[in-house]
């Protein structure tokens, strides 16, 4: 694992949640994004090399509409950046660890992205994120 790539924090309201925590960071998220195969939008805030990934869910059936209905907001995932997102799954499958998607899906901030269940990691979901490559990334 690289570094932490972000933390994501589920809220009910992102713009709410938006604007304390430009107040917390002294500075504005970089940017908003909705993800919609996830179900969420997304505001992110740089911190030194990692961010704060702020998301509300889109539907009823986000992971993030039902994690606030069931616990109330707060953090939500750890996201991981990696090099060789493949190389990983196959790495923590072969350690025993019950990987959600073995396919990599695309996720917010140009990211190919792959969730590990949270019973695998003492109850902390964890996020895998590797760069999608610039040169494919649609102009
Ligand atoms: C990809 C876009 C963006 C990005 O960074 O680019 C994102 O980060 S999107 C983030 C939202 N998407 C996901 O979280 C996808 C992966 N998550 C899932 O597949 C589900 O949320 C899953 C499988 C973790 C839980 O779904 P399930 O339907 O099983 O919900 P339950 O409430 O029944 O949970 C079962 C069990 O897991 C515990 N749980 C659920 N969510 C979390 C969590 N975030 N952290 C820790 N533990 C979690 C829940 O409490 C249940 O435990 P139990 O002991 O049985 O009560
Ligand atoms: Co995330």
């Amino acid at each position: 694992m690289k570094k932490i790539e972000h933390i994501g924090i589920a809220v009910k309201d992102l713009s709410l949640a938006n604007e304390v925590y430009q107040k917390l960071m002294g500075y504005q998220h970089y940017k908003t994004e909705e993800v919609a195969s996830e179900g969420v939008t997304t505001s992110f805030f740089k911190c030194g090399e990692s961010k704060i990934e702020l998301l509300e869910g889109t539907t009823e059936d986000s992971a993030i509409t039902k994690f606030v209905n069931k616990r109330g907001e707060g953090i939500h995932h750890i996201a991981f950046a990696v090099d060789d997102i493949r190389a990983e799954v196959d790495r923590l499958v072969n350690e025993g660890f019950t990987v959600l998607n073995k396919e990599p899906k695309r996720g917010a901030d140009n990211k190919w992205v792959v969730f590990l269940h949270p019973k695998s990691s003492h109850g902390v979901l964890v996020e895998l994120c590797q760069d999608v490559d610039p040169a494919m990334i649609e102009s």
